[in-house]
């Protein structure tokens, strides 16, 4: 790793704004053509030292974390993670997921990667998320450092995974590829998402507020295509919703204040994802605390 990558990926000419608004073709050759030389920049920027917050499992929910680590060791123990989530419309699941009082770890550990000045790449999905970055090492521009890395692969393998096939057994088999993104609502930049389906076998969003840093607006409204039942849902700090990508959804507007989220991804390889309404075969619990031995396919939806 050249030493002074940090400094080169620092004075790298970025694409404005407007580009990036309008999908030009020259954005997405910038971050494919500078994809190594920001990684390299990021490692060398994790090993400074600094007073940067460590993020490890101290983050989650001591529930969570307690039933998910029980159920690691014992899968015959599973029953007490699923208790932990609430079904709150057919196939759509609440729990809390990270510990409030712990958030501002993870929150602090963000905003000095804003502070990097590392050129990050926004979610580009259905429209481009200003506020927000790239997690997942498939894509390019992502937040590469290797402290955050490990937590993030962490949280994909050791929970969201099977999490997810617990509660939508249709998943095994189509969770062998992760994905994720950050995202800021705020009341005068991007403040609201039509609704859509996601490409994911199963999305897990997390709210990362911190306790007091209220806002108005920004619930998700979910709509269930069978029964035709809209609920609308709405964040506290550290909680998560779970839902298969199929359910259609949708950002309703931020009026006041900021909505911080990271929204993880699970699918198949090349983005398969489960038939709706498909059968599900039971299968033994111990086949879903497993971490599935494919490599990353490096196919991103966006
Ligand atoms: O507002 C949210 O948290 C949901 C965002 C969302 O559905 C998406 O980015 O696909
Ligand atoms: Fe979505």
């Amino acid at each position: 790793m050249a030493q002074n990558s940090l400094a080169r990926a620092r004075s790298v000419q970025r694409p404005t704004r407007q580009e990036m608004l309008q999908r030009a073709p020259s954005v997405q050759h910038f971050w494919e053509q500078n994809k190594d030389l920001f990684q390299d920049a990021w490692k060398e920027w994790d090993g400074r030292d600094s007073q940067r917050p460590i993020l490890d499992r101290s983050l989650y929910d001591p529930k969570l974390r307690d039933a998910v680590e029980q159920a690691w060791k014992d899968p015959g123990k599973e029953i007490a993670v699923k208790e932990l989530w609430k079904e709150v419309l057919p196939n759509v699941y609440e729990a809390q997921f990270f510990d409030p009082d712990r958030l501002s770890a993870l929150r602090d550990y963000l905003a000095n990667v804003a502070d990097a000045d590392i050129p990050l790449r926004p979610p580009y999905g259905i429209s481009l998320n200003r506020g927000g970055a790239m997690l997942d090492s498939r894509s390019a521009g992502y937040i590469a450092a290797p402290s955050f890395q490990a937590f993030y692969r962490d949280l994909m393998n050791v929970y969201m995974r099977p999490i997810s096939r617990l509660l939508f057994p249709d998943t095994i088999g189509y969770d062998t590829q992760t994905f994720g993104f950050s995202i800021q609502w705020q009341a005068d930049a991007d403040t609201s998402l039509r609704a859509h389906t996601d490409a994911s076998s199963v999305t897990l969003n997390l709210n990362l507020n911190l306790p007091g840093e209220d806002f108005s607006g920004s619930g998700v409204r979910f709509f269930d295509p069978k029964t035709r039942q809209v609920a609308e849902l709405s964040f506290a700090p550290g909680t998560a919703l779970i839902h298969h990508g199929s359910v259609p959804h949708e950002s309703m507007p931020i009026t006041k204040g900021e909505r911080s989220n990271i929204v993880l991804w699970l699918y198949g390889d090349r983005g398969q994802v489960p038939r709706v309404g498909g059968a599900q075969d039971a299968i033994p619990a111990k086949e879903r605390w497993t971490v599935p031995p494919t490599l990353n396919d490096g196919f991103a939806p966006f």
